[in-house]
Protein backbone atom coordinates (compact mmCIF):
# COMPACT_ATOMS: atom_id res chain seq x y z
CA UNK A 1 0.00 0.00 0.00
CA UNK A 2 0.79 3.42 -0.39
CA UNK A 3 2.41 6.12 1.59
CA UNK A 4 1.22 9.25 2.34
CA UNK A 5 3.32 12.11 4.78
CA UNK A 6 1.18 14.59 6.02
CA UNK A 7 3.83 16.99 8.06
CA UNK A 8 1.25 20.26 8.73
CA UNK A 9 -2.35 20.08 10.39
CA UNK A 10 -5.02 19.31 7.68
CA UNK A 11 -8.65 18.97 8.08
CA UNK A 12 -9.37 15.72 9.09
CA UNK A 13 -11.70 15.29 5.80
CA UNK A 14 -8.20 15.23 3.57
CA UNK A 15 -6.71 12.41 5.64
CA UNK A 16 -10.11 10.60 5.23
CA UNK A 17 -10.09 10.58 1.62
CA UNK A 18 -6.34 9.71 1.64
CA UNK A 19 -7.29 7.06 3.62
CA UNK A 20 -8.86 5.59 0.79
CA UNK A 21 -5.87 4.40 -0.83
CA UNK A 22 -2.71 4.38 1.58
CA UNK A 23 -1.27 4.31 4.30
CA UNK A 24 -1.44 8.07 6.25
CA UNK A 25 1.03 9.07 8.59
CA UNK A 26 0.16 12.89 10.16
CA UNK A 27 3.62 13.81 12.06
CA UNK A 28 3.75 17.74 11.84
CA UNK A 29 6.03 20.14 13.46
CA UNK A 30 8.94 17.87 12.04
CA UNK A 31 12.70 19.28 11.50
CA UNK A 32 14.12 19.38 8.09
CA UNK A 33 16.49 16.69 9.02
CA UNK A 34 13.99 14.21 10.77
CA UNK A 35 11.87 14.94 7.30
CA UNK A 36 14.69 13.52 5.50
CA UNK A 37 15.13 10.76 7.26
CA UNK A 38 11.36 9.17 7.07
CA UNK A 39 11.00 10.94 3.57
CA UNK A 40 12.19 7.91 1.49
CA UNK A 41 9.45 6.02 2.97
CA UNK A 42 6.45 7.76 1.20
CA UNK A 43 4.99 7.79 -1.68
CA UNK A 44 3.49 11.55 -1.09
CA UNK A 45 3.56 14.33 1.03
CA UNK A 46 1.15 16.56 1.69
CA UNK A 47 1.67 20.19 3.81
CA UNK A 48 0.75 23.52 4.38
CA UNK A 49 2.63 26.50 4.80
CA UNK A 50 4.93 25.24 7.86
CA UNK A 51 6.69 22.98 5.75
CA UNK A 52 9.96 24.03 3.72
CA UNK A 53 9.99 21.20 1.20
CA UNK A 54 14.12 21.68 0.26
CA UNK A 55 16.02 20.58 -2.77
CA UNK A 56 17.20 18.04 0.48
CA UNK A 57 14.11 16.66 1.14
CA UNK A 58 12.99 16.25 -2.43
CA UNK A 59 16.43 14.46 -2.97
CA UNK A 60 16.01 12.05 0.02
CA UNK A 61 12.21 11.39 -1.25
CA UNK A 62 13.41 8.68 -3.86
CA UNK A 63 10.13 6.84 -4.00
CA UNK A 64 8.20 10.36 -3.88
CA UNK A 65 5.26 10.51 -6.69
CA UNK A 66 3.54 13.88 -5.59
CA UNK A 67 3.96 17.13 -3.30
CA UNK A 68 0.38 18.14 -2.15
CA UNK A 69 -0.08 22.21 -0.39
CA UNK A 70 -3.05 22.25 0.79
CA UNK A 71 -3.09 26.00 -0.31
CA UNK A 72 -2.15 28.60 -3.03
CA UNK A 73 1.61 29.37 -2.42
CA UNK A 74 3.86 27.18 -3.49
CA UNK A 75 6.86 29.08 -2.27
CA UNK A 76 7.54 26.83 0.48
CA UNK A 77 8.41 24.21 -2.07
CA UNK A 78 11.43 23.62 -3.91
CA UNK A 79 9.59 23.01 -7.35
CA UNK A 80 12.46 23.23 -9.68
CA UNK A 81 13.99 20.31 -7.90
CA UNK A 82 11.18 18.23 -7.37
CA UNK A 83 10.42 18.50 -11.47
CA UNK A 84 14.10 17.99 -12.06
CA UNK A 85 13.09 14.37 -9.92
CA UNK A 86 9.87 14.03 -11.34
CA UNK A 87 7.53 14.76 -8.67
CA UNK A 88 4.13 16.71 -9.51
CA UNK A 89 3.37 19.56 -7.66
CA UNK A 90 -0.34 20.37 -6.82
CA UNK A 91 -1.82 22.79 -5.17
CA UNK A 92 -5.36 24.57 -4.31
CA UNK A 93 -5.81 27.28 -6.13
CA UNK A 94 -8.89 28.79 -5.52
CA UNK A 95 -10.05 26.88 -1.73
CA UNK A 96 -8.87 29.74 0.17
CA UNK A 97 -9.45 32.72 -1.69
CA UNK A 98 -12.26 34.07 -0.33
CA UNK A 99 -10.91 33.06 3.19
CA UNK A 100 -7.76 35.25 2.25
CA UNK A 101 -9.33 37.62 0.35
CA UNK A 102 -11.89 38.28 3.54
CA UNK A 103 -8.98 38.34 6.14
CA UNK A 104 -7.58 41.58 4.25
CA UNK A 105 -10.79 42.74 4.17
CA UNK A 106 -10.79 42.36 7.53
CA UNK A 107 -7.36 43.69 8.41
CA UNK A 108 -8.69 46.88 5.86
CA UNK A 109 -11.62 47.86 8.23
CA UNK A 110 -9.53 47.08 11.72
CA UNK A 111 -6.94 49.39 10.96
CA UNK A 112 -9.47 51.92 9.63
CA UNK A 113 -11.95 51.56 13.07
CA UNK A 114 -8.84 50.62 15.45
CA UNK A 115 -10.46 47.62 16.48
CA UNK A 116 -7.84 45.45 17.81
CA UNK A 117 -6.92 48.37 20.27
CA UNK A 118 -10.35 49.35 21.01
CA UNK A 119 -10.98 45.71 22.16
CA UNK A 120 -7.94 45.46 24.43
CA UNK A 121 -8.88 48.56 25.66
CA UNK A 122 -12.14 47.75 26.90
CA UNK A 123 -10.79 44.90 28.13
CA UNK A 124 -8.59 46.72 30.11
CA UNK A 125 -11.94 47.93 32.11
CA UNK A 126 -11.43 51.44 30.15
CA UNK A 127 -13.62 53.57 28.11
CA UNK A 128 -11.36 55.56 25.56
CA UNK A 129 -13.78 57.06 23.06
CA UNK A 130 -11.68 59.94 22.15
CA UNK A 131 -8.63 57.68 21.13
CA UNK A 132 -10.65 55.79 18.79
CA UNK A 133 -11.36 58.15 16.18
CA UNK A 134 -11.96 56.34 12.74
CA UNK A 135 -11.33 56.99 9.21
CA UNK A 136 -14.11 55.81 6.72
CA UNK A 137 -13.56 53.61 4.07
CA UNK A 138 -16.31 55.02 1.82
CA UNK A 139 -15.14 57.57 -1.19
CA UNK A 140 -11.77 56.35 -0.64
CA UNK A 141 -9.21 55.29 -2.68
CA UNK A 142 -8.04 51.46 -2.60
CA UNK A 143 -5.05 50.37 -4.29
CA UNK A 144 -4.85 46.61 -5.26
CA UNK A 145 -1.53 45.49 -6.46
CA UNK A 146 -2.31 41.83 -7.74
CA UNK A 147 -5.83 41.17 -9.60
CA UNK A 148 -5.60 37.46 -9.58
CA UNK A 149 -8.35 35.20 -7.29
CA UNK A 150 -8.19 36.83 -4.44
CA UNK A 151 -7.83 40.80 -5.18
CA UNK A 152 -10.89 40.79 -7.51
CA UNK A 153 -12.29 39.62 -4.51
CA UNK A 154 -11.30 42.10 -2.48
CA UNK A 155 -11.88 45.09 -5.60
CA UNK A 156 -15.67 43.67 -5.66
CA UNK A 157 -16.48 43.90 -1.78
CA UNK A 158 -14.67 47.32 -2.00
CA UNK A 159 -16.92 48.47 -4.70
CA UNK A 160 -19.88 47.67 -2.74
CA UNK A 161 -18.13 49.41 0.30
CA UNK A 162 -18.17 52.54 -2.09
CA UNK A 163 -13.97 52.92 -2.60
CA UNK A 164 -12.81 53.31 -5.62
CA UNK A 165 -10.28 51.04 -7.09
CA UNK A 166 -7.04 51.38 -8.62
CA UNK A 167 -5.46 48.32 -9.54
CA UNK A 168 -2.05 47.50 -10.63
CA UNK A 169 -1.57 44.00 -12.28
CA UNK A 170 0.57 44.06 -15.57
CA UNK A 171 -1.07 40.83 -16.87
CA UNK A 172 -4.58 41.26 -16.19
CA UNK A 173 -6.71 43.16 -19.26
CA UNK A 174 -8.45 46.16 -19.56
CA UNK A 175 -11.64 44.27 -20.45
CA UNK A 176 -11.14 42.11 -17.16
CA UNK A 177 -10.19 45.36 -15.35
CA UNK A 178 -13.30 46.70 -16.24
CA UNK A 179 -15.35 44.16 -15.76
CA UNK A 180 -14.64 44.55 -12.26
CA UNK A 181 -15.15 48.26 -11.62
CA UNK A 182 -11.78 48.88 -11.44
CA UNK A 183 -9.41 51.23 -13.00
CA UNK A 184 -5.97 50.07 -14.28
CA UNK A 185 -3.08 52.21 -13.24
CA UNK A 186 0.64 52.04 -13.30
CA UNK A 187 2.35 51.47 -9.81
CA UNK A 188 3.59 55.06 -9.11
CA UNK A 189 -0.04 56.34 -9.58
CA UNK A 190 -1.11 53.62 -7.53
CA UNK A 191 1.49 54.47 -4.65
CA UNK A 192 0.32 58.08 -5.15
CA UNK A 193 -3.49 58.00 -5.14
CA UNK A 194 -4.45 55.26 -2.85
CA UNK A 195 -4.96 56.07 0.62
CA UNK A 196 -5.23 52.37 1.81
CA UNK A 197 -2.74 49.50 -0.52
CA UNK A 198 -3.45 46.01 -0.24
CA UNK A 199 -0.98 43.55 -1.78
CA UNK A 200 -2.22 40.20 -3.45
CA UNK A 201 0.51 39.68 -5.97
CA UNK A 202 2.86 36.06 -5.57
CA UNK A 203 6.36 36.52 -4.50
CA UNK A 204 8.93 36.67 -6.86
CA UNK A 205 12.24 38.54 -8.01
CA UNK A 206 9.80 41.10 -9.37
CA UNK A 207 7.51 41.39 -5.98
CA UNK A 208 10.68 41.21 -3.75
CA UNK A 209 10.43 44.42 -1.94
CA UNK A 210 7.61 45.93 -4.30
CA UNK A 211 7.36 48.02 -0.90
CA UNK A 212 10.35 49.69 0.39
CA UNK A 213 11.81 52.86 1.14
CA UNK A 214 11.20 54.64 -2.13
CA UNK A 215 8.25 53.65 -2.98
CA UNK A 216 7.00 54.20 0.28
CA UNK A 217 8.36 57.72 -0.16
CA UNK A 218 5.78 58.08 -3.06
CA UNK A 219 2.51 57.34 -0.65
CA UNK A 220 0.65 59.51 0.99
CA UNK A 221 1.35 60.27 4.62
CA UNK A 222 -2.34 58.74 5.77
CA UNK A 223 -2.34 55.40 3.98
CA UNK A 224 -2.60 52.64 5.06
CA UNK A 225 -0.72 49.14 4.01
CA UNK A 226 -2.85 45.40 3.97
CA UNK A 227 -0.23 42.76 3.23
CA UNK A 228 -2.44 39.39 2.85
CA UNK A 229 0.10 37.70 0.27
CA UNK A 230 3.59 36.85 1.09
CA UNK A 231 6.04 38.33 3.33
CA UNK A 232 9.09 39.65 1.53
CA UNK A 233 6.99 41.58 -0.84
CA UNK A 234 7.40 44.71 1.92
CA UNK A 235 10.84 45.47 3.07
CA UNK A 236 9.84 45.20 6.95
CA UNK A 237 12.98 47.32 7.75
CA UNK A 238 11.56 50.19 5.58
CA UNK A 239 8.02 49.43 6.68
CA UNK A 240 9.15 49.56 10.50
CA UNK A 241 10.66 52.93 9.69
CA UNK A 242 8.16 54.55 8.00
CA UNK A 243 5.46 53.30 10.67
CA UNK A 244 7.74 54.91 13.60
CA UNK A 245 8.49 57.99 12.01
CA UNK A 246 4.80 58.63 10.96
CA UNK A 247 5.71 58.80 7.62
CA UNK A 248 2.66 56.15 6.79
CA UNK A 249 -0.56 55.92 8.94
CA UNK A 250 -0.96 52.30 9.59
CA UNK A 251 0.07 48.53 8.14
CA UNK A 252 -1.86 45.41 8.65
CA UNK A 253 0.05 42.36 8.49
CA UNK A 254 -0.61 38.54 8.29
CA UNK A 255 2.75 37.01 6.48
CA UNK A 256 6.08 38.10 7.29
CA UNK A 257 9.30 38.12 6.25
CA UNK A 258 10.44 35.19 8.48
CA UNK A 259 7.59 33.13 10.02
CA UNK A 260 6.54 32.73 12.48
CA UNK A 261 7.62 36.24 13.29
CA UNK A 262 10.68 36.34 15.84
CA UNK A 263 11.93 39.22 17.72
CA UNK A 264 10.45 42.74 15.72
CA UNK A 265 9.81 45.71 16.37
CA UNK A 266 6.87 45.17 14.73
CA UNK A 267 5.19 44.32 17.90
CA UNK A 268 5.86 47.57 19.60
CA UNK A 269 3.80 49.42 17.07
CA UNK A 270 0.18 51.12 18.19
CA UNK A 271 -0.36 51.87 14.34
CA UNK A 272 0.10 47.99 13.19
CA UNK A 273 -2.12 45.05 13.50
CA UNK A 274 -0.25 41.60 13.03
CA UNK A 275 -2.02 37.98 12.74
CA UNK A 276 -0.17 34.69 11.97
CA UNK A 277 -0.99 33.84 8.66
CA UNK A 278 -4.46 33.39 9.15
CA UNK A 279 -5.60 34.28 5.26
CA UNK A 280 -6.53 30.82 4.89
CA UNK A 281 -7.81 29.58 8.43
CA UNK A 282 -10.91 29.58 8.24
CA UNK A 283 -13.50 26.20 8.61
CA UNK A 284 -14.61 26.39 5.10
CA UNK A 285 -11.10 27.60 2.81
CA UNK A 286 -9.31 24.22 5.26
CA UNK A 287 -11.76 21.97 4.24
CA UNK A 288 -12.31 23.24 0.82
CA UNK A 289 -7.97 22.66 0.51
CA UNK A 290 -7.76 19.53 2.35
CA UNK A 291 -10.17 17.73 0.17
CA UNK A 292 -8.99 19.69 -3.05
CA UNK A 293 -5.45 18.44 -2.38
CA UNK A 294 -6.08 15.25 -0.91
CA UNK A 295 -8.55 14.53 -4.00
CA UNK A 296 -5.28 15.00 -6.22
CA UNK A 297 -2.93 12.90 -4.38
CA UNK A 298 -5.34 9.93 -4.31
CA UNK A 299 -5.72 10.52 -8.43
CA UNK A 300 -1.96 10.35 -9.11
CA UNK A 301 -1.41 7.34 -6.75
CA UNK A 302 -3.71 5.23 -8.62
CA UNK A 303 -2.28 6.69 -11.88
CA UNK A 304 -4.72 9.20 -12.83
CA UNK A 305 -3.74 12.66 -13.86
CA UNK A 306 -3.99 15.73 -10.96
CA UNK A 307 -6.21 18.72 -11.94
CA UNK A 308 -3.87 21.35 -10.64
CA UNK A 309 -0.43 20.15 -11.36
CA UNK A 310 1.65 23.74 -11.09
CA UNK A 311 4.96 21.25 -12.87
CA UNK A 312 2.86 19.99 -15.83
CA UNK A 313 -0.09 21.25 -18.16
CA UNK A 314 -2.82 22.23 -16.24
CA UNK A 315 -5.63 20.14 -18.58
CA UNK A 316 -9.43 20.89 -17.44
CA UNK A 317 -11.51 17.17 -16.98
CA UNK A 318 -12.95 17.57 -20.48
CA UNK A 319 -9.59 18.51 -22.49
CA UNK A 320 -8.34 15.48 -20.23
CA UNK A 321 -11.10 13.11 -21.59
CA UNK A 322 -10.41 14.07 -25.26
CA UNK A 323 -6.90 13.28 -24.97
CA UNK A 324 -6.31 10.47 -22.24
CA UNK A 325 -7.05 7.84 -25.04
CA UNK A 326 -3.88 9.75 -27.26
CA UNK A 327 -1.48 10.28 -23.99
CA UNK A 328 -0.36 5.84 -24.41
CA UNK A 329 -0.83 6.46 -28.45
CA UNK A 330 1.66 9.41 -28.41
CA UNK A 331 3.90 8.23 -25.76
CA UNK A 332 3.96 3.99 -27.51
CA UNK A 333 4.84 5.94 -30.84
CA UNK A 334 7.97 8.22 -29.47
CA UNK A 335 9.02 4.80 -27.57
CA UNK A 336 9.15 2.91 -31.52
CA UNK A 337 10.61 5.97 -32.85
CA UNK A 338 13.70 6.07 -30.70
CA UNK A 339 14.09 2.47 -31.57
CA UNK A 340 14.14 2.62 -35.07
CA UNK A 341 16.17 5.73 -34.73
CA UNK A 342 19.03 4.45 -32.69
CA UNK A 343 18.47 6.02 -29.60
CA UNK A 344 20.65 8.41 -28.98
CA UNK A 345 18.35 11.24 -30.68
CA UNK A 346 19.29 14.63 -31.06
CA UNK A 347 16.03 15.91 -32.83
CA UNK A 348 11.82 14.99 -32.47
CA UNK A 349 9.50 16.51 -35.02
CA UNK A 350 5.74 15.84 -33.72
CA UNK A 351 3.20 16.54 -35.66
CA UNK A 352 -0.47 16.33 -34.22
CA UNK A 353 -3.00 15.48 -37.23
CA UNK A 354 -6.85 15.91 -37.71
CA UNK A 355 -9.04 16.46 -34.25
CA UNK A 356 -5.71 16.79 -32.15
CA UNK A 357 -4.77 19.98 -34.23
CA UNK A 358 -5.49 21.98 -31.36
CA UNK A 359 -3.57 23.94 -28.72
CA UNK A 360 -4.59 21.94 -25.75
CA UNK A 361 -3.33 18.65 -27.11
CA UNK A 362 0.33 19.76 -25.92
CA UNK A 363 0.56 17.29 -23.29
CA UNK A 364 0.75 15.06 -26.05
CA UNK A 365 4.00 16.37 -27.10
CA UNK A 366 4.85 15.82 -23.82
CA UNK A 367 3.99 11.87 -23.82
CA UNK A 368 5.87 11.46 -27.45
CA UNK A 369 9.08 12.91 -25.71
CA UNK A 370 8.74 10.55 -22.92
CA UNK A 371 8.34 7.69 -25.01
CA UNK A 372 11.10 8.58 -26.99
CA UNK A 373 13.27 8.88 -23.61
CA UNK A 374 11.74 5.75 -22.00
CA UNK A 375 14.45 3.01 -23.17
CA UNK A 376 16.77 5.40 -21.83
CA UNK A 377 15.15 6.51 -18.39
CA UNK A 378 13.01 4.13 -18.15
CA UNK A 379 10.84 4.86 -14.84
CA UNK A 380 12.75 8.01 -14.15
CA UNK A 381 10.94 10.39 -17.24
CA UNK A 382 7.36 11.26 -16.83
CA UNK A 383 5.06 13.73 -17.92
CA UNK A 384 6.41 16.62 -14.96
CA UNK A 385 10.67 15.68 -16.21
CA UNK A 386 10.10 14.86 -19.58
CA UNK A 387 10.51 17.93 -21.60
CA UNK A 388 13.30 19.50 -19.13
CA UNK A 389 15.24 15.88 -19.61
CA UNK A 390 15.08 16.36 -23.42
CA UNK A 391 16.28 20.11 -23.19
CA UNK A 392 19.72 18.83 -21.10
CA UNK A 393 19.90 16.00 -23.46
CA UNK A 394 20.10 18.52 -26.25
CA UNK A 395 16.86 17.13 -28.48
CA UNK A 396 15.27 19.51 -30.78
CA UNK A 397 11.53 18.89 -30.11
CA UNK A 398 9.81 20.63 -32.97
CA UNK A 399 6.08 20.58 -32.91
CA UNK A 400 3.71 21.02 -35.62
CA UNK A 401 0.06 20.97 -36.13
CA UNK A 402 -2.10 19.86 -39.04
CA UNK A 403 -5.92 19.69 -39.11
CA UNK A 404 -6.57 17.92 -42.54
CA UNK A 405 -7.44 14.44 -41.53
CA UNK A 406 -7.38 11.15 -44.07
CA UNK A 407 -8.51 7.80 -42.42
CA UNK A 408 -8.96 8.78 -38.86
CA UNK A 409 -10.04 11.27 -36.79
CA UNK A 410 -6.82 12.52 -35.06
CA UNK A 411 -3.28 10.50 -35.82
CA UNK A 412 0.34 11.52 -34.15
CA UNK A 413 3.39 11.24 -36.75
CA UNK A 414 6.80 11.49 -35.39
CA UNK A 415 10.06 11.92 -36.70
CA UNK A 416 13.35 11.57 -34.95
CA UNK A 417 16.79 11.69 -36.21
CA UNK A 418 19.40 9.52 -34.11
CA UNK A 419 22.35 7.43 -34.17
CA UNK A 420 20.85 4.90 -36.61
CA UNK A 421 19.18 7.71 -38.97
CA UNK A 422 16.01 9.22 -39.77
CA UNK A 423 13.24 7.75 -38.95
CA UNK A 424 9.31 7.98 -38.83
CA UNK A 425 5.90 6.62 -37.49
CA UNK A 426 2.40 7.64 -37.55
CA UNK A 427 0.15 5.99 -35.29
CA UNK A 428 -3.48 6.29 -34.60
CA UNK A 429 -6.53 4.80 -32.13
CA UNK A 430 -9.48 2.94 -33.99
CA UNK A 431 -12.82 3.36 -32.69
CA UNK A 432 -12.74 0.86 -30.02
CA UNK A 433 -9.54 2.71 -28.62
CA UNK A 434 -6.66 0.16 -30.31
CA UNK A 435 -3.65 1.65 -31.09
CA UNK A 436 -2.52 0.97 -34.49
CA UNK A 437 0.98 2.29 -36.42
CA UNK A 438 -0.37 3.26 -39.78
CA UNK A 439 3.09 4.66 -41.10
CA UNK A 440 6.49 3.53 -40.79
CA UNK A 441 9.13 6.06 -42.98
CA UNK A 442 6.63 6.95 -44.81
CA UNK A 443 4.61 3.64 -46.29
CA UNK A 444 1.26 2.66 -45.03
CA UNK A 445 1.26 -0.05 -42.34
CA UNK A 446 -1.62 -0.84 -40.32
CA UNK A 447 -0.57 -3.16 -37.36
CA UNK A 448 -0.98 -2.79 -33.53
CA UNK A 449 1.57 -2.76 -31.44
CA UNK A 450 3.32 -5.82 -29.46
CA UNK A 451 5.89 -6.01 -27.07
CA UNK A 452 8.14 -7.94 -29.49
CA UNK A 453 8.24 -6.57 -32.84
CA UNK A 454 10.61 -6.69 -36.15
CA UNK A 455 10.61 -4.48 -39.02
CA UNK A 456 12.23 -4.97 -42.28
CA UNK A 457 13.04 -2.45 -44.72
CA UNK A 458 13.38 -4.80 -48.38
CA UNK A 459 13.23 -5.04 -52.18
CA UNK A 460 9.15 -6.07 -52.89
CA UNK A 461 10.06 -9.25 -55.08
CA UNK A 462 8.36 -12.87 -54.27
CA UNK A 463 9.83 -15.00 -52.17
CA UNK A 464 11.41 -12.57 -49.66
CA UNK A 465 8.41 -12.86 -47.32
CA UNK A 466 9.27 -16.47 -46.93
CA UNK A 467 12.67 -16.35 -46.48
CA UNK A 468 11.90 -14.03 -43.22
CA UNK A 469 9.25 -16.46 -42.46
CA UNK A 470 11.47 -19.77 -42.01
CA UNK A 471 14.42 -17.78 -40.86
CA UNK A 472 12.42 -16.69 -37.94
CA UNK A 473 11.01 -20.51 -37.85
CA UNK A 474 14.40 -22.02 -37.84
CA UNK A 475 15.04 -20.20 -34.57
CA UNK A 476 11.88 -21.36 -33.11
CA UNK A 477 10.43 -17.85 -32.84
CA UNK A 478 6.15 -17.98 -33.75
CA UNK A 479 5.05 -15.09 -35.63
CA UNK A 480 2.04 -13.67 -34.76
CA UNK A 481 0.75 -11.29 -37.00
CA UNK A 482 2.52 -10.11 -39.91
CA UNK A 483 1.95 -7.10 -42.68
CA UNK A 484 3.58 -5.53 -45.90
CA UNK A 485 3.40 -2.17 -46.67
CA UNK A 486 4.75 -0.78 -50.07
CA UNK A 487 4.03 2.27 -52.42
CA UNK A 488 4.66 0.68 -55.73
CA UNK A 489 4.46 -2.80 -56.88
CA UNK A 490 8.45 -4.10 -57.05
CA UNK A 491 9.80 -1.02 -55.01
CA UNK A 492 10.85 -0.82 -52.20
CA UNK A 493 8.54 -2.03 -48.93
CA UNK A 494 8.57 -2.05 -45.32
CA UNK A 495 7.69 -5.68 -43.54
CA UNK A 496 5.93 -5.31 -39.85
CA UNK A 497 5.92 -8.56 -37.59
CA UNK A 498 4.51 -9.00 -34.04
CA UNK A 499 6.33 -11.99 -32.59
CA UNK A 500 5.32 -13.93 -29.92
CA UNK A 501 9.35 -14.26 -28.67
CA UNK A 502 11.98 -11.90 -28.44
CA UNK A 503 14.74 -11.94 -31.36
CA UNK A 504 17.16 -14.31 -30.55
CA UNK A 505 21.14 -12.98 -30.64
CA UNK A 506 22.32 -13.06 -33.25
CA UNK A 507 19.65 -13.50 -35.45
CA UNK A 508 19.09 -9.79 -36.45
CA UNK A 509 22.17 -9.81 -38.40
CA UNK A 510 21.20 -12.82 -40.21
CA UNK A 511 17.64 -11.42 -41.45
CA UNK A 512 19.87 -8.57 -43.04
CA UNK A 513 22.13 -10.81 -44.74
CA UNK A 514 18.91 -12.46 -46.51
CA UNK A 515 19.01 -11.05 -50.40
CA UNK A 516 16.83 -7.91 -50.82
CA UNK A 517 16.59 -7.23 -47.04
CA UNK A 518 18.35 -3.56 -46.90
CA UNK A 519 17.60 -3.00 -43.29
CA UNK A 520 15.99 -4.42 -40.52
CA UNK A 521 14.88 -3.69 -36.77
CA UNK A 522 13.76 -5.31 -33.72
CA UNK A 523 11.70 -2.91 -31.17
CA UNK A 524 10.59 -3.80 -27.81
CA UNK A 525 7.01 -1.68 -26.88
N1 LIG B 1 -2.35 34.90 3.77
C1 LIG B 1 -2.75 33.73 3.34
O1 LIG B 1 -3.01 32.84 4.13
C2 LIG B 1 -2.92 33.49 1.89
C3 LIG B 1 -3.96 32.64 1.45
C4 LIG B 1 -4.10 32.43 0.09
C5 LIG B 1 -3.21 33.02 -0.81
N2 LIG B 1 -2.22 33.80 -0.34
C6 LIG B 1 -1.30 34.48 -1.27
O2 LIG B 1 -2.01 35.51 -1.92
C7 LIG B 1 -1.39 35.80 -3.18
C8 LIG B 1 -2.43 35.92 -4.28
O3 LIG B 1 -3.12 34.69 -4.44
P1 LIG B 1 -4.19 34.49 -5.62
O4 LIG B 1 -4.87 33.19 -5.34
O5 LIG B 1 -5.01 35.70 -5.79
O6 LIG B 1 -3.22 34.31 -6.84
P2 LIG B 1 -3.52 34.62 -8.39
O7 LIG B 1 -2.48 33.89 -9.13
O8 LIG B 1 -4.94 34.34 -8.69
O9 LIG B 1 -3.28 36.18 -8.50
C9 LIG B 1 -2.02 36.77 -8.46
C10 LIG B 1 -2.04 37.96 -9.40
O10 LIG B 1 -0.81 38.64 -9.28
C11 LIG B 1 -0.46 39.13 -10.57
N3 LIG B 1 0.96 39.41 -10.61
C12 LIG B 1 2.00 38.56 -10.78
N4 LIG B 1 3.17 39.24 -10.76
C13 LIG B 1 2.85 40.54 -10.59
C14 LIG B 1 3.61 41.73 -10.47
N5 LIG B 1 4.95 41.70 -10.55
N6 LIG B 1 2.95 42.89 -10.29
C15 LIG B 1 1.60 42.92 -10.21
N7 LIG B 1 0.82 41.84 -10.33
C16 LIG B 1 1.44 40.66 -10.49
C17 LIG B 1 -0.89 38.02 -11.50
O11 LIG B 1 -1.10 38.52 -12.82
C18 LIG B 1 -2.19 37.56 -10.88
O12 LIG B 1 -3.30 38.21 -11.46
C19 LIG B 1 -0.35 34.70 -3.37
O13 LIG B 1 0.90 35.19 -2.96
C20 LIG B 1 -0.79 33.62 -2.40
O14 LIG B 1 0.26 32.80 -2.01
C21 LIG B 1 -2.06 34.05 0.99
O1 LIG C 1 -1.82 26.99 4.90
C1 LIG C 1 -2.12 28.13 5.26
O2 LIG C 1 -2.79 28.37 6.25
C2 LIG C 1 -1.67 29.33 4.43
C3 LIG C 1 -2.04 29.19 3.01
C4 LIG C 1 -1.73 30.38 2.15
O3 LIG C 1 -0.59 31.04 2.51
C5 LIG C 1 -1.72 29.99 0.71
O4 LIG C 1 -0.82 30.40 -0.03
O5 LIG C 1 -2.65 29.29 0.30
Amino acid sequence: MAKVLVSDSIDPVGVEILSQVAQVDVKTGLSAEEIIQIIPEYDALMLRSSTRVTKEIVEAGSKLQIIGRAGVGVDNIDVPAATRQGIIVVNSPEGNTIAAAEHALAMMLSLSRHIPDANQSVKANKWERNRFIGTEVYKKNLGVVGLGKIGSHVATVARSLGMKILAYDPFISKERADQLGCTLVDLELLFAESDFITLHVPKTPETQHLIGRETIAKMKPTVRIINCSRGGIIDELALIEALESGRIAGAALDVFEQEPLGESRLRELSNVILTPHLGASTTEAQVGVAIDVAEQIRDVLLGLPARSAVNIPGLTPDVMEKLRPYLQLAETMGNLVSQLAGGRCDSLNVRLQGELATKDSQPLVVAAIKGLLSQALRERVNYVNAAIEAKERGIRVIETRDASTRDYSGSIHLEANGSMGTHSVTGALLSNGEIRITDLDEFPINVPPSNHMLFTLHQDMPGIIGKIGALLGSFNVNIASMQVGRKIIRGDAVMALSLDDPLPEGLLSEITKVPGIRDAYTVKL
